[in-house]
């Protein structure tokens, strides 16, 4: 976890970054924005970081390799497939908003559903 002037930011370095996400969270209570950083790797990333309580996600690698593999449109299109995934994730989870994307669409591992057998 990283303390900036005017927000935080959770780092996947530190192990379980999602639940460690969900902790900042809940203890900052919306006083300052939280970004969560490291493991972004498609759509469905960005849509739970949000979805967990993140203000914004950041990507690391994947605009390094979009870089090496195609300059600067390999970065331009890291961030199209990246937005694509998140929007095609929006509309399967019923969210036609990132304002729309909540808490209620996501679980934890320990949120799951157990079975009864
Ligand atoms: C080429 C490169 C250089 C980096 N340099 C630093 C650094 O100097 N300090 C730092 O805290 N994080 C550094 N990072 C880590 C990123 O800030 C970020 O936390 C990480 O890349 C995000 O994870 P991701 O690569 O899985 O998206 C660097 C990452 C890359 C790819």
């Amino acid at each position: 976890m990283q303390m900036l002037r005017r927000g935080i930011t959770v780092k996947a370095s530190y192990g379980n970054q999602k639940s460690w996400l969900v902790q900042v969270v809940g203890a900052v209570k919306g006083k300052v924005p939280v970004l969560f950083d490291g493991g972004i790797r498609g759509g469905t990333d960005v849509f739970k970081a949000l979805a967990l309580g993140a203000q914004a996600v950041l990507i690391g690698r994947p605009a390094v390799y979009g870089l090496a593999a195609k300059g600067e449109y390999g970065v331009k299109r890291v961030i199209e497939m990246l937005r694509d995934e998140l929007e095609l994730t929006m509309a399967l989870s019923g969210c036609p908003t990132l304002n729309h994307i909540s808490r209620k669409h996501v679980r934890t591992k320990h949120e799951r559903p157990r079975s009864m057998l």
